[in-house]
Protein backbone atom coordinates (compact mmCIF):
# COMPACT_ATOMS: atom_id res chain seq x y z
CA UNK A 1 0.00 0.00 0.00
CA UNK A 2 1.98 3.66 -0.82
CA UNK A 3 2.74 5.64 2.11
CA UNK A 4 0.18 8.83 2.55
CA UNK A 5 1.64 11.54 1.61
CA UNK A 6 1.14 15.18 2.43
CA UNK A 7 2.59 18.39 1.45
CA UNK A 8 3.86 21.15 4.15
CA UNK A 9 3.39 24.86 3.68
CA UNK A 10 6.44 25.48 0.89
CA UNK A 11 4.61 22.21 -1.32
CA UNK A 12 7.55 20.22 0.05
CA UNK A 13 6.45 16.43 0.13
CA UNK A 14 6.67 14.79 3.93
CA UNK A 15 6.07 11.74 4.11
CA UNK A 16 3.79 10.30 6.83
CA UNK A 17 6.26 7.49 7.77
CA UNK A 18 8.72 9.72 8.94
CA UNK A 19 8.80 10.38 12.64
CA UNK A 20 10.33 13.85 12.21
CA UNK A 21 8.56 15.14 9.51
CA UNK A 22 5.24 13.61 10.98
CA UNK A 23 6.05 16.05 14.25
CA UNK A 24 7.44 18.90 12.16
CA UNK A 25 3.24 18.24 10.24
CA UNK A 26 1.02 21.47 11.55
CA UNK A 27 -1.19 20.05 13.67
CA UNK A 28 -4.91 19.45 12.24
CA UNK A 29 -7.01 21.90 13.91
CA UNK A 30 -4.68 25.16 13.32
CA UNK A 31 -6.27 28.16 13.66
CA UNK A 32 -5.37 31.19 11.56
CA UNK A 33 -3.52 33.00 14.20
CA UNK A 34 -1.43 29.75 15.22
CA UNK A 35 -0.42 28.85 11.53
CA UNK A 36 0.57 32.58 11.17
CA UNK A 37 3.23 32.09 14.62
CA UNK A 38 4.22 29.18 13.57
CA UNK A 39 4.90 30.46 9.82
CA UNK A 40 6.86 33.11 11.61
CA UNK A 41 8.97 31.19 13.74
CA UNK A 42 9.68 28.97 11.14
CA UNK A 43 10.94 31.71 8.88
CA UNK A 44 13.06 32.88 12.17
CA UNK A 45 14.96 30.01 12.62
CA UNK A 46 15.38 29.25 8.89
CA UNK A 47 17.06 33.08 8.80
CA UNK A 48 19.26 32.43 12.00
CA UNK A 49 19.99 28.55 9.91
CA UNK A 50 20.99 30.04 7.02
CA UNK A 51 23.09 32.82 8.98
CA UNK A 52 24.84 30.04 10.00
CA UNK A 53 25.64 28.66 7.32
CA UNK A 54 26.84 31.98 5.69
CA UNK A 55 29.12 31.84 8.58
CA UNK A 56 30.26 28.30 8.21
CA UNK A 57 30.79 28.85 4.42
CA UNK A 58 32.92 32.22 5.28
CA UNK A 59 35.08 30.39 7.48
CA UNK A 60 36.00 27.69 5.26
CA UNK A 61 36.87 29.95 2.34
CA UNK A 62 38.69 32.07 4.99
CA UNK A 63 40.75 28.79 5.84
CA UNK A 64 41.41 27.77 2.34
CA UNK A 65 42.46 31.49 1.56
CA UNK A 66 45.15 31.43 4.69
CA UNK A 67 46.02 27.65 4.23
CA UNK A 68 46.89 28.80 0.84
CA UNK A 69 50.18 28.10 2.35
CA UNK A 70 53.18 29.56 4.21
CA UNK A 71 56.16 29.94 2.55
CA UNK A 72 59.29 30.05 4.68
CA UNK A 73 63.41 30.40 3.44
CA UNK A 74 66.04 29.32 5.66
CA UNK A 75 68.87 31.57 4.99
CA UNK A 76 72.43 32.48 6.63
CA UNK A 77 75.64 31.40 5.76
CA UNK A 78 77.21 27.50 5.57
CA UNK A 79 76.72 25.52 8.65
CA UNK A 80 74.55 28.37 9.93
CA UNK A 81 71.87 25.84 11.11
CA UNK A 82 69.32 25.74 8.48
CA UNK A 83 68.99 22.22 7.62
CA UNK A 84 69.49 21.58 11.40
CA UNK A 85 66.30 23.85 12.14
CA UNK A 86 64.31 22.11 9.36
CA UNK A 87 65.15 18.73 11.24
CA UNK A 88 63.86 20.45 14.18
CA UNK A 89 60.40 21.07 12.70
CA UNK A 90 60.70 17.87 11.18
CA UNK A 91 61.28 16.43 14.98
CA UNK A 92 58.34 18.42 16.38
CA UNK A 93 56.40 17.95 13.42
CA UNK A 94 56.19 14.36 13.87
CA UNK A 95 59.30 13.00 15.47
CA UNK A 96 60.02 10.61 13.27
CA UNK A 97 62.77 10.80 10.95
CA UNK A 98 64.75 14.00 10.03
CA UNK A 99 66.41 14.72 7.43
CA UNK A 100 70.01 13.90 7.65
CA UNK A 101 73.43 15.32 7.83
CA UNK A 102 77.23 15.12 7.59
CA UNK A 103 79.97 15.56 9.53
CA UNK A 104 80.59 18.93 10.98
CA UNK A 105 83.46 20.75 9.17
CA UNK A 106 85.95 22.42 11.12
CA UNK A 107 87.71 25.13 9.90
CA UNK A 108 90.83 23.95 9.03
CA UNK A 109 92.87 26.76 9.54
CA UNK A 110 91.11 29.54 11.91
CA UNK A 111 93.55 32.21 11.16
CA UNK A 112 93.39 31.79 7.15
CA UNK A 113 96.85 29.94 6.96
CA UNK A 114 96.30 27.03 4.48
CA UNK A 115 96.85 23.43 6.01
CA UNK A 116 99.78 23.19 4.53
CA UNK A 117 101.59 26.08 6.61
CA UNK A 118 100.47 23.89 9.71
CA UNK A 119 101.63 20.49 8.58
CA UNK A 120 104.18 19.06 10.72
CA UNK A 121 104.99 17.56 14.40
CA UNK A 122 104.35 14.52 15.49
CA UNK A 123 102.27 13.37 18.32
CA UNK A 124 103.92 10.73 20.40
CA UNK A 125 102.03 6.89 19.97
CA UNK A 126 101.04 8.36 16.47
CA UNK A 127 102.51 5.30 14.39
CA UNK A 128 100.48 2.88 17.14
CA UNK A 129 97.77 5.10 16.85
CA UNK A 130 97.75 4.92 13.14
CA UNK A 131 98.52 1.10 12.62
CA UNK A 132 95.46 0.51 15.59
CA UNK A 133 93.13 2.93 13.42
CA UNK A 134 94.43 1.61 10.12
CA UNK A 135 91.00 -0.03 9.54
CA UNK A 136 88.73 2.71 9.44
CA UNK A 137 90.54 3.73 6.48
CA UNK A 138 89.70 1.25 4.55
CA UNK A 139 86.28 1.09 6.12
CA UNK A 140 85.51 4.58 4.60
CA UNK A 141 86.58 3.57 1.81
CA UNK A 142 84.30 1.31 1.38
CA UNK A 143 81.53 3.08 2.90
CA UNK A 144 82.72 6.07 0.31
CA UNK A 145 82.18 3.70 -2.94
CA UNK A 146 78.89 2.03 -2.01
CA UNK A 147 77.64 6.16 -1.02
CA UNK A 148 79.01 7.58 -3.99
CA UNK A 149 78.24 7.23 -7.77
CA UNK A 150 80.63 5.02 -9.46
CA UNK A 151 81.38 8.06 -11.95
CA UNK A 152 81.74 10.20 -9.34
CA UNK A 153 83.63 13.23 -10.94
CA UNK A 154 83.04 15.78 -8.05
CA UNK A 155 86.50 17.79 -7.62
CA UNK A 156 88.27 15.80 -4.31
CA UNK A 157 89.39 18.09 -1.77
CA UNK A 158 91.19 17.19 1.67
CA UNK A 159 88.40 17.54 4.38
CA UNK A 160 89.00 18.17 7.80
CA UNK A 161 89.82 14.74 8.87
CA UNK A 162 91.89 14.34 6.56
CA UNK A 163 93.96 17.27 7.31
CA UNK A 164 93.43 15.89 11.07
CA UNK A 165 94.93 13.14 10.80
CA UNK A 166 98.08 14.92 9.23
CA UNK A 167 98.22 17.37 12.14
CA UNK A 168 98.76 14.18 13.92
CA UNK A 169 101.94 12.98 12.19
CA UNK A 170 101.76 13.50 8.87
CA UNK A 171 104.52 16.46 7.16
CA UNK A 172 104.20 17.87 3.63
CA UNK A 173 106.64 15.85 2.00
CA UNK A 174 105.43 12.60 3.36
CA UNK A 175 102.00 12.63 4.17
CA UNK A 176 100.32 10.56 6.25
CA UNK A 177 98.25 7.27 4.99
CA UNK A 178 95.35 8.94 5.21
CA UNK A 179 96.64 11.44 2.07
CA UNK A 180 97.64 8.08 0.14
CA UNK A 181 94.98 6.31 -0.66
CA UNK A 182 92.63 8.82 -3.11
CA UNK A 183 92.49 10.20 -6.08
CA UNK A 184 94.76 13.58 -5.71
CA UNK A 185 95.91 14.13 -2.43
CA UNK A 186 93.23 12.80 -0.39
CA UNK A 187 90.73 10.05 -0.94
CA UNK A 188 87.69 10.90 -3.43
CA UNK A 189 85.26 13.15 -1.48
CA UNK A 190 81.45 12.75 -1.56
CA UNK A 191 78.74 15.12 -0.86
CA UNK A 192 75.27 14.61 -1.03
CA UNK A 193 73.90 16.12 -3.85
CA UNK A 194 70.08 17.14 -3.34
CA UNK A 195 68.68 17.65 -6.54
CA UNK A 196 67.99 21.32 -7.64
CA UNK A 197 63.66 19.98 -8.13
CA UNK A 198 62.08 21.22 -5.09
CA UNK A 199 61.16 17.86 -3.36
CA UNK A 200 58.23 16.39 -1.30
CA UNK A 201 58.62 15.72 2.21
CA UNK A 202 61.82 14.44 3.04
CA UNK A 203 62.14 11.47 3.85
CA UNK A 204 65.38 10.40 3.43
CA UNK A 205 67.87 8.82 5.67
CA UNK A 206 67.67 7.74 9.02
CA UNK A 207 70.04 5.12 7.96
CA UNK A 208 71.60 6.41 5.72
CA UNK A 209 72.32 8.99 8.34
CA UNK A 210 73.16 6.31 10.64
CA UNK A 211 75.56 5.07 8.56
CA UNK A 212 77.25 8.20 7.45
CA UNK A 213 76.99 8.93 11.41
CA UNK A 214 78.95 6.12 12.11
CA UNK A 215 81.38 6.13 9.14
CA UNK A 216 81.85 9.09 7.18
CA UNK A 217 84.91 10.98 8.23
CA UNK A 218 85.30 14.47 8.59
CA UNK A 219 85.13 15.23 5.13
CA UNK A 220 82.27 16.44 2.91
CA UNK A 221 80.64 13.43 1.36
CA UNK A 222 79.12 13.71 -1.97
CA UNK A 223 76.31 11.17 -2.69
CA UNK A 224 74.12 11.57 -6.12
CA UNK A 225 70.13 10.78 -4.72
CA UNK A 226 69.85 8.54 -7.71
CA UNK A 227 72.59 6.12 -7.13
CA UNK A 228 74.32 3.82 -4.85
CA UNK A 229 73.42 4.80 -1.36
CA UNK A 230 70.04 3.82 -1.65
CA UNK A 231 71.63 0.34 -1.73
CA UNK A 232 73.51 1.41 1.29
CA UNK A 233 70.30 1.29 3.31
CA UNK A 234 70.31 -2.02 3.09
CA UNK A 235 73.49 -2.48 4.46
CA UNK A 236 72.77 -0.14 7.41
CA UNK A 237 70.07 -2.72 8.26
CA UNK A 238 66.46 -2.29 7.09
CA UNK A 239 67.04 -5.59 4.78
CA UNK A 240 67.90 -6.98 7.90
CA UNK A 241 65.29 -6.27 9.63
CA UNK A 242 64.96 -8.74 12.85
CA UNK A 243 64.01 -12.54 12.48
CA UNK A 244 63.25 -15.41 14.24
CA UNK A 245 66.59 -16.39 15.93
CA UNK A 246 65.94 -20.10 15.18
CA UNK A 247 65.31 -19.84 11.79
CA UNK A 248 68.79 -19.99 11.07
CA UNK A 249 69.18 -16.65 9.67
CA UNK A 250 69.95 -13.36 11.04
CA UNK A 251 67.92 -11.54 13.19
CA UNK A 252 69.87 -8.07 12.23
CA UNK A 253 72.98 -6.19 10.84
CA UNK A 254 75.30 -6.75 14.23
CA UNK A 255 75.24 -10.70 13.23
CA UNK A 256 76.37 -9.72 9.85
CA UNK A 257 80.13 -10.35 10.11
CA UNK A 258 80.55 -8.03 7.07
CA UNK A 259 78.67 -5.17 8.49
CA UNK A 260 80.42 -1.98 8.99
CA UNK A 261 79.82 -1.87 12.68
CA UNK A 262 82.45 -4.94 13.42
CA UNK A 263 85.60 -2.24 12.35
CA UNK A 264 84.28 0.33 14.40
CA UNK A 265 83.70 -1.31 17.29
CA UNK A 266 86.64 -3.27 17.13
CA UNK A 267 88.59 0.82 16.91
CA UNK A 268 86.66 1.80 19.38
CA UNK A 269 89.41 1.65 22.27
CA UNK A 270 91.96 3.24 20.23
CA UNK A 271 89.59 6.05 19.42
CA UNK A 272 88.44 6.70 22.59
CA UNK A 273 92.45 7.08 23.89
CA UNK A 274 93.39 9.18 20.95
CA UNK A 275 90.51 11.52 21.50
CA UNK A 276 91.50 11.72 25.46
CA UNK A 277 94.91 11.62 24.91
CA UNK A 278 96.51 15.08 26.29
CA UNK A 279 99.36 15.60 23.45
CA UNK A 280 96.79 15.44 20.90
CA UNK A 281 94.52 17.53 22.67
CA UNK A 282 97.43 19.77 23.47
CA UNK A 283 98.09 19.63 19.14
CA UNK A 284 94.33 20.21 18.03
CA UNK A 285 94.41 23.71 20.65
CA UNK A 286 97.57 24.35 19.12
CA UNK A 287 96.26 24.64 15.96
CA UNK A 288 92.87 25.91 16.77
CA UNK A 289 90.79 23.19 15.82
CA UNK A 290 87.66 22.74 17.40
CA UNK A 291 86.85 19.53 16.80
CA UNK A 292 83.98 19.63 19.72
CA UNK A 293 82.27 22.24 18.06
CA UNK A 294 81.27 19.53 15.19
CA UNK A 295 82.23 15.97 15.47
CA UNK A 296 83.65 16.21 19.08
CA UNK A 297 79.73 15.60 19.71
CA UNK A 298 80.19 11.61 18.57
CA UNK A 299 84.20 11.56 19.47
CA UNK A 300 82.80 12.55 23.36
CA UNK A 301 80.35 9.18 22.85
CA UNK A 302 82.28 6.51 21.23
CA UNK A 303 81.32 3.37 23.32
CA UNK A 304 77.74 4.11 22.89
CA UNK A 305 78.14 5.28 18.67
CA UNK A 306 80.31 1.90 18.00
CA UNK A 307 77.96 -0.12 20.01
CA UNK A 308 77.21 -3.10 17.23
CA UNK A 309 73.38 -2.22 17.75
CA UNK A 310 73.25 1.49 17.71
CA UNK A 311 70.20 3.18 16.43
CA UNK A 312 70.87 7.14 16.21
CA UNK A 313 69.18 9.29 18.45
CA UNK A 314 67.51 12.81 17.33
CA UNK A 315 70.34 14.33 19.08
CA UNK A 316 72.78 12.86 17.26
CA UNK A 317 70.95 13.27 13.81
CA UNK A 318 70.71 17.15 15.12
CA UNK A 319 74.29 16.92 15.57
CA UNK A 320 75.42 15.59 12.28
CA UNK A 321 75.93 17.52 9.16
CA UNK A 322 75.10 17.32 5.83
CA UNK A 323 76.21 19.81 4.13
CA UNK A 324 73.26 21.02 1.53
CA UNK A 325 73.55 21.28 -2.30
CA UNK A 326 70.82 23.27 -3.93
CA UNK A 327 67.47 23.53 -2.63
CA UNK A 328 64.98 21.55 -0.48
CA UNK A 329 61.74 21.87 -0.06
CA UNK A 330 59.88 20.19 2.99
CA UNK A 331 55.93 20.73 3.40
CA UNK A 332 53.97 19.44 5.96
CA UNK A 333 50.63 20.62 7.89
CA UNK A 334 49.83 21.41 11.38
CA UNK A 335 47.05 19.24 12.32
CA UNK A 336 46.16 20.63 15.30
CA UNK A 337 45.88 23.80 17.01
CA UNK A 338 45.50 27.58 16.25
CA UNK A 339 47.52 26.96 13.20
CA UNK A 340 45.73 23.81 11.96
CA UNK A 341 45.12 23.20 8.01
CA UNK A 342 48.03 25.51 7.66
CA UNK A 343 50.15 24.62 4.72
CA UNK A 344 54.08 25.15 5.33
CA UNK A 345 56.25 25.09 2.61
CA UNK A 346 59.82 25.39 4.18
CA UNK A 347 62.96 25.84 1.80
CA UNK A 348 66.60 24.88 3.04
CA UNK A 349 69.27 26.03 0.34
CA UNK A 350 72.75 25.62 0.36
CA UNK A 351 74.37 28.38 2.62
CA UNK A 352 78.15 28.17 0.60
CA UNK A 353 79.22 31.31 -1.40
CA UNK A 354 78.59 29.02 -4.78
CA UNK A 355 74.96 27.88 -3.23
CA UNK A 356 73.81 31.96 -2.88
CA UNK A 357 72.74 32.22 -6.60
CA UNK A 358 69.95 29.61 -6.27
CA UNK A 359 68.25 31.49 -3.48
CA UNK A 360 66.94 34.53 -5.68
CA UNK A 361 64.27 32.66 -7.55
CA UNK A 362 62.81 32.24 -4.44
CA UNK A 363 62.21 35.24 -2.98
CA UNK A 364 59.29 35.88 -4.98
CA UNK A 365 56.49 34.76 -3.55
CA UNK A 366 58.02 33.81 0.16
CA UNK A 367 56.22 35.00 3.27
CA UNK A 368 58.59 34.52 5.58
CA UNK A 369 62.39 34.58 6.09
CA UNK A 370 64.28 32.77 8.83
CA UNK A 371 67.77 34.08 9.20
CA UNK A 372 70.31 31.79 10.41
CA UNK A 373 73.75 33.88 11.90
CA UNK A 374 75.73 31.42 14.03
CA UNK A 375 76.73 34.26 16.32
CA UNK A 376 79.66 32.17 17.99
CA UNK A 377 81.84 32.15 14.50
CA UNK A 378 83.16 35.48 15.55
CA UNK A 379 87.13 33.63 15.44
CA UNK A 380 86.04 31.51 12.39
CA UNK A 381 86.38 32.06 8.95
CA UNK A 382 84.28 30.99 5.93
CA UNK A 383 85.62 27.21 4.62
CA UNK A 384 84.82 28.52 1.21
CA UNK A 385 87.26 31.60 1.62
CA UNK A 386 89.90 31.33 4.52
CA UNK A 387 90.67 35.02 3.90
CA UNK A 388 87.07 35.60 5.47
CA UNK A 389 85.70 36.00 8.74
CA UNK A 390 82.57 33.93 9.34
CA UNK A 391 80.71 36.99 11.34
CA UNK A 392 81.56 39.33 9.02
CA UNK A 393 80.10 37.24 6.28
CA UNK A 394 77.18 36.57 8.25
CA UNK A 395 76.73 40.43 8.85
CA UNK A 396 76.96 41.27 5.51
CA UNK A 397 74.29 38.38 4.00
CA UNK A 398 72.31 40.36 6.72
CA UNK A 399 72.61 43.33 4.90
CA UNK A 400 71.84 41.90 2.03
CA UNK A 401 68.71 40.55 2.99
CA UNK A 402 67.23 42.86 4.95
CA UNK A 403 67.84 45.56 2.39
CA UNK A 404 66.02 43.62 -0.64
CA UNK A 405 63.30 45.25 -2.33
CA UNK A 406 61.85 42.35 -3.65
CA UNK A 407 62.03 40.96 0.06
CA UNK A 408 60.36 44.43 1.68
CA UNK A 409 57.20 42.79 2.61
CA UNK A 410 58.33 39.79 4.18
CA UNK A 411 58.77 38.74 7.66
CA UNK A 412 61.93 38.58 8.92
CA UNK A 413 62.56 36.42 12.16
CA UNK A 414 66.55 36.42 13.31
CA UNK A 415 67.69 33.22 14.82
CA UNK A 416 71.43 34.62 16.20
CA UNK A 417 72.42 30.97 16.42
CA UNK A 418 75.27 28.46 18.42
CA UNK A 419 74.34 30.29 21.61
CA UNK A 420 75.84 27.04 23.14
CA UNK A 421 78.94 27.51 21.59
CA UNK A 422 79.24 31.19 22.05
CA UNK A 423 78.55 30.58 25.74
CA UNK A 424 81.35 28.02 25.69
CA UNK A 425 83.81 29.85 23.30
CA UNK A 426 83.50 33.22 25.67
CA UNK A 427 83.97 30.97 29.21
CA UNK A 428 87.15 29.65 27.78
CA UNK A 429 88.42 32.91 27.39
CA UNK A 430 88.26 33.59 23.59
CA UNK A 431 88.24 37.32 23.30
CA UNK A 432 85.31 39.04 20.63
CA UNK A 433 87.53 42.22 20.70
CA UNK A 434 90.72 40.06 19.29
CA UNK A 435 88.16 39.52 16.36
CA UNK A 436 85.93 42.23 16.32
CA UNK A 437 88.01 45.38 17.49
CA UNK A 438 84.07 47.21 17.32
CA UNK A 439 83.68 45.54 20.56
CA UNK A 440 86.09 47.69 22.15
CA UNK A 441 86.76 46.93 26.35
CA UNK A 442 83.07 46.26 26.58
CA UNK A 443 82.97 42.68 29.24
CA UNK A 444 83.26 39.38 27.16
CA UNK A 445 80.56 37.66 28.81
CA UNK A 446 77.77 35.89 27.29
CA UNK A 447 75.23 38.62 28.19
CA UNK A 448 76.58 41.61 27.38
CA UNK A 449 77.94 39.55 23.62
CA UNK A 450 74.24 38.60 22.80
CA UNK A 451 73.38 41.71 23.83
CA UNK A 452 75.92 43.71 21.48
CA UNK A 453 75.07 41.12 18.87
CA UNK A 454 71.21 41.36 18.86
CA UNK A 455 71.63 45.46 18.66
CA UNK A 456 74.12 45.40 15.53
CA UNK A 457 71.84 42.92 14.29
CA UNK A 458 69.02 45.08 14.82
CA UNK A 459 70.76 48.55 13.88
CA UNK A 460 71.64 46.75 10.28
CA UNK A 461 67.94 46.14 9.69
CA UNK A 462 66.84 49.57 11.02
CA UNK A 463 69.66 51.29 8.31
CA UNK A 464 68.41 49.23 5.80
CA UNK A 465 65.50 48.06 5.06
CA UNK A 466 63.10 49.68 2.90
CA UNK A 467 60.35 48.98 4.67
CA UNK A 468 60.38 50.69 8.05
CA UNK A 469 56.94 49.56 9.27
CA UNK A 470 58.93 45.64 9.51
CA UNK A 471 59.33 44.40 12.96
CA UNK A 472 61.96 42.31 13.47
CA UNK A 473 62.01 39.33 15.53
CA UNK A 474 65.27 38.18 17.18
CA UNK A 475 66.14 35.31 19.21
CA UNK A 476 69.00 33.90 20.61
CA UNK A 477 69.13 30.03 19.72
CA UNK A 478 71.37 26.64 19.97
CA UNK A 479 68.70 24.58 17.17
CA UNK A 480 70.46 21.60 18.16
CA UNK A 481 68.69 21.65 21.35
CA UNK A 482 64.86 20.56 20.90
CA UNK A 483 63.88 21.63 24.09
CA UNK A 484 64.71 24.99 23.25
CA UNK A 485 64.34 25.40 19.76
CA UNK A 486 60.45 23.93 20.29
CA UNK A 487 59.45 26.86 21.84
CA UNK A 488 61.06 29.06 19.56
CA UNK A 489 59.56 27.47 16.56
CA UNK A 490 56.15 27.50 17.78
CA UNK A 491 56.61 31.21 18.71
CA UNK A 492 57.98 31.86 14.89
CA UNK A 493 55.07 29.84 13.39
CA UNK A 494 52.49 32.13 15.16
CA UNK A 495 53.88 35.62 14.58
CA UNK A 496 54.62 34.34 10.66
CA UNK A 497 50.95 33.41 10.62
CA UNK A 498 49.88 36.06 11.99
CA UNK A 499 51.60 38.64 9.56
CA UNK A 500 50.63 36.67 7.10
CA UNK A 501 46.96 37.01 7.74
CA UNK A 502 47.78 40.57 8.71
CA UNK A 503 48.96 40.87 5.11
CA UNK A 504 46.37 39.55 3.80
CA UNK A 505 44.07 41.88 5.72
CA UNK A 506 42.05 39.38 7.69
CA UNK A 507 43.29 40.15 11.28
N1 LIG B 1 76.39 23.16 19.08
C1 LIG B 1 75.60 23.57 18.09
N2 LIG B 1 75.73 23.03 16.86
C2 LIG B 1 74.91 23.47 15.90
C3 LIG B 1 73.92 24.46 16.12
N3 LIG B 1 73.26 24.68 14.96
C4 LIG B 1 73.80 23.85 14.06
N4 LIG B 1 74.79 23.12 14.62
C5 LIG B 1 75.65 22.13 13.97
O1 LIG B 1 76.35 22.80 12.94
C6 LIG B 1 76.50 21.97 11.80
C7 LIG B 1 75.99 22.70 10.58
O2 LIG B 1 74.60 22.83 10.61
P1 LIG B 1 73.70 22.74 9.30
O3 LIG B 1 72.30 22.83 9.77
O4 LIG B 1 74.10 21.59 8.46
O5 LIG B 1 74.12 24.08 8.55
P2 LIG B 1 73.50 24.69 7.20
O6 LIG B 1 73.23 26.12 7.48
O7 LIG B 1 72.38 23.87 6.71
O8 LIG B 1 74.76 24.57 6.21
P3 LIG B 1 74.74 24.47 4.58
O9 LIG B 1 73.87 23.33 4.21
O10 LIG B 1 76.18 24.24 4.20
O11 LIG B 1 74.26 25.78 4.07
C8 LIG B 1 75.74 20.68 12.13
O12 LIG B 1 76.67 19.72 12.56
C9 LIG B 1 74.84 21.05 13.28
O13 LIG B 1 74.60 19.96 14.14
C10 LIG B 1 73.82 25.02 17.44
O14 LIG B 1 73.00 25.90 17.74
N5 LIG B 1 74.68 24.53 18.37
MG1 LIG C 1 72.11 22.79 5.05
Amino acid sequence: MPKPTKFDHQGRRRTTSDPLAAALLPPPNESPIDRENRLKAEQDARKVSEHIDDMIRQERAERRRTRAEVKVLLLGQSESGKSTTLKQTDILEDHEDAESLETASIVISADGRPPSAILGTKVPNYDSYRHRLEPLIELEERLTRLLSSPDEDEPTHLGPWGTYVSYLGGTENQPPLAFTNGRHQGRPSPTIIIPQVPQKKLSTASVQQSLSNRLRSQKEVVVHTSTNWKKTFALGGNSKSPKSAHSGEIEGWWEDPDDPVHVLNACAPAMMELWRDPNVKERLNEKRIRLEESSGFYLDEIPRITAKKYIPTDSDVLKARLKTMGVVEHTFSVPSGTNRGVEWRIYDVGGARNQRQAWAPYFEDVNAIIFLAPISAFDQVLTEDPRVNRLEDSLLLWKSVVSNKLLASVNIVLFMNKCDLLQGKLEAGVRLNHHMVSYGDRPNDYDSVSKYFIRKFGAIHHSYTPNKERDLYPHLTAVTDTRRTSMIIANVRDIIIKGNLRSMRLV
